[in-house]
């Protein structure tokens, strides 16, 4: 088998890229570098420079390498960016997905793993958020993370193609230095990025209902992310696999509160937080029930919150970003 990943060049991706070359699977790199960096990108695995809504290239790539499953990572993925620029994000996000879906079915790609997000469920409020809780998505990059796993199963359907769909919730840390996040987008590097200014970090909001007034995420490390694409890959291997859709997390919750004290010990950087209002649209709590990945991919999370952080802060010493390109 060869697995296309899209996106290869991206944060997650490399780290899936990695993963998969490591366990033996051969691979082909779909990115057009527009976000990705090449210093992730390794010389031996080949790299097709290009965007998934090429669809000639597309079809030409996926003849010339033999490919017969893909892994979808390539979309835009800032949360602020999407509610600013709606229309990019469904062009982008799904106009990529359906080119990509009718050159993969054209292909007879029998196989699909399609980088999804816990953004699809919104701001339930539940304890442990399983795949049956309701998709009430509260943005635009949700939105089109849900129709796209409509549109994948749907392709899935009609065409006999086997997929599986991967929910991310908070996606952390980074297994070496070069495949470090670069983008300051997320509570972590938007935290490094005030230290390293020498500012305080903020907490956006400590009245939420929670033990400690800030915000409950389930942050997952990239390294265990990266093994969970390849349990699926591994199990789509196997024998037709119908469509399944999965939560990717650990199943606890961190408050920002504990990040930040964890934050402090790997920085040496104490200084107090600054309690700002609560952010629009966040949620009190946001963490997985992981129990149906452990069940159908036999994968459960195994590096902690420290070990993100650590690996977070290393990555960030490293490979910082200059300055973000846009900022919302
Ligand atoms: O300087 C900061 C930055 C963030 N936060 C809080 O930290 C938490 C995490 O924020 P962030 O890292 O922005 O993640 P989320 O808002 O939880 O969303 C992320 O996680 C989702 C999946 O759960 C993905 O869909 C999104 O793309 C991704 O941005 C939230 O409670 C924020 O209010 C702060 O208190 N201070």
């Amino acid at each position: 088998m060869t697995w296309m990943i899209t996106g290869g060049a991206g944060y997650i991706g490399a780290h899936v890229m990695r993963a998969l070359t490591g366990a033996g699977e051969r691979v082909v790199v779909l990115d057009d570098l527009s976000s990705g960096a090449a210093r992730r990108l390794d010389p031996g695995v080949p790299v097709v420079r290009g965007s998934a809504l090429d669809g000639e290239l597309l079809a030409r790539s996926l003849a010339e390498h033999q490919v017969t499953g893909v892994v979808h990572l390539a979309a835009r993925k800032q949360v602020a960016e999407s509610m600013a620029r709606p229309s990019r994000y469904y062009a982008d996000n799904l106009g990529g997905l359906g080119t990509l879906l009718e050159a993969v079915t054209g292909a007879g790609v029998e196989r699909f793993v399609f980088s999804s997000s816990a953004a699809v469920y919104g701001t339930p409020d539940v304890e442990l958020i399983t795949e049956d809780t309701p998709c009430a998505p509260v943005n635009p990059y949700g939105e089109t993370k849900l129709a796209g796993e409509w549109l994948v199963r749907a392709a899935g359907r009609a065409h006999g193609m086997s997929t599986t769909c991967l929910r991310y919730f908070n996606v952390a840390g980074c297994a070496a230095p070069e495949l470090a996040d670069t983008g300051v987008f997320n509570v972590i590097p938007m935290v490094f990025d005030r230290l390293t200014r020498g500012e305080a970090p903020r907490i956006f909001g400590d009245d939420h209902p929670t033990p400690d007034g800030t915000c409950v995420r389930d942050y997952v490390h990239v390294a265990d992310l990266a093994d969970a694409h390849l349990a699926a890959v591994r199990r789509l291997s196997g024998k037709p696999a119908g469509d399944l859709t999965l939560n990717i997390g650990r199943g606890e919750g961190v408050s920002v509160r504990e990040l930040l004290t964890l934050i402090a010990e790997v920085s040496g950087d104490d200084r107090a937080p600054l309690v700002e209002p609560r952010r629009a649209g966040d949620a009190p709590r946001a963490v997985a029930c992981a129990r149906r990945a452990a069940e159908e991919l036999g994968w459960t999370a195994r590096r902690d919150a420290r070990e993100m952080v650590g690996s977070a802060w290393r990555g960030w010493l490293a490979h910082r970003s200059p300055q973000p390109a846009e900022q919302y």
